[in-house]
C-alpha cells in the first residue's frame, strides 16, 4: 500500500478513514496474507507519516473530534508491515502496529513518540505499544523527553528491525514479507499474534476502548 497524502502524508479524518476501508477489503480478501506499507511522497528527505494531522485537533466540533479520535483507534488495531522514512507521533504509531519495521539509513529521518515535545500527552495505548516494542525502560526515558530517533539509534534500542540503503527499501520489504509467508497457516500466526497481544487486549478492554 502506498502512502501519497501531500504534503506530508499526515493522518487526517478523510485519511485514516481511506485507509481503515483498504484495510477492510484486505483483510476480507482471502488472496492477502501480508501488507507492506509506505510512503511515496515525493519530498526528498521521504516522509512516512507526520502522524495526526494537527489540524484535525483543533477548533473542531466535539463530533468530529470524536469520529476523528475513534478512526485513529480503528487504524491501530488493524497493521501489519511497513517500511519507511520520517515517523513523528501518530506516525511512529502507525508503524509500532507492524510486525516488521524497514527503516532507510538516512540521518536525516527520524522516528519516535514526540508528544511531550508538542505539549500533548501521548495516549497510554500509544505508550503500551511502545512499551511491547521498546521494553519499558527505554518507553520511560523516550516518551518522558519526546525522543525521535536518527536510524541507527532506533535500530540499537530496537524501535525499527532493520536498517536498509534508502533505494532497497522496497525490495528488502518485499524479501522480508516472502520470508514472513513461508510460515504455514494463517491461523496459527494469528493465533500466536494474539497471545502476544493477549494482555494488552484485555487492559484495552477495561478501558472501554474495543
Ligand atoms: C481529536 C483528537 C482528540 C483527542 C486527542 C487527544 C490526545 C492526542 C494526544 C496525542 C496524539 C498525538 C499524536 C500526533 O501524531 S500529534 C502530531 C505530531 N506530529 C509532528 O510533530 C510532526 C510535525 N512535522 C514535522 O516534524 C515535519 O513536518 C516532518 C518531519 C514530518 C516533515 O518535515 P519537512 O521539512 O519535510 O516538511 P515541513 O515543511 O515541516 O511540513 C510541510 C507541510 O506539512 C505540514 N505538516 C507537517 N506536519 C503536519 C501534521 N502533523 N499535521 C498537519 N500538517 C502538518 C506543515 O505545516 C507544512 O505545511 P505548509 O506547507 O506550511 O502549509
Amino acid at each position: 500500500m502506498h502512502m501519497q497524502s501531500p504534503p506530508v502524508n499526515s493522518l487526517s479524518l478523510d485519511f485514516l478513514t481511506e485507509l481503515c476501508i483498504s484495510l477492510e477489503k484486505l483483510e476480507m480478501d482471502k488472496g492477502c496474507r501480508g501488507l507492506i506499507i509506505t510512503s511515496v511522497l515525493s519530498n526528498q528527505p521521504k516522509v512516512f507519516s507526520a502522524g495526526l494531522d494537527i489540524l484535525e485537533m483543533y477548533g473542531k466540533s466535539p463530533e468530529h473530534c470524536g469520529e476523528f479520535w475513534k478512526v485513529v483507534q480503528e487504524m491501530w488495531l488493524k497493521f501489519y508491515g511497513s517500511n519507511m522514512g520520517s515517523s513523528p507521533a501518530g506516525g511512529c504509531l502507525l508503524s509500532l502496529t507492524c510486525d516488521y519495521r524497514i527503516m532507510a539509513d538516512n540521518p536525516r529521518y527520524t522516528i519516535g513518540l514526540n508528544e511531550t515535545q508538542l505539549g500533548i500527552v501521548a495516549p497510554f495505548w500509544f505508550k503500551e505499544t511502545m512499551v511491547n516494542t521498546v521494553g519499558h525502560r527505554n518507553t520511560e526515558v523516550a516518551l518522558q523527553l519526546g525522543l525521535l530517533y536518527k536510524p541507527a539509534e532506533a535500530l540499537k534500542i530496537g524501535l525499527v528491525d532493520q536498517l536498509v540503503p534508502e533505494d532497497q527499501v522496497f525490495t528488502v520489504a518485499s524479501q522480508t514479507m516472502t520470508k514472513w509467508l513461508t510460515i504455514p497457516g494463517n491461523v496459527s500466526v494469528i493465533t500466536t499474534k494474539s497471545t502476544l497481544n493477549l494482555l494488552f487486549s484485555f487492559q484495552l478492554w477495561c478501558f472501554n476502548l474495543v
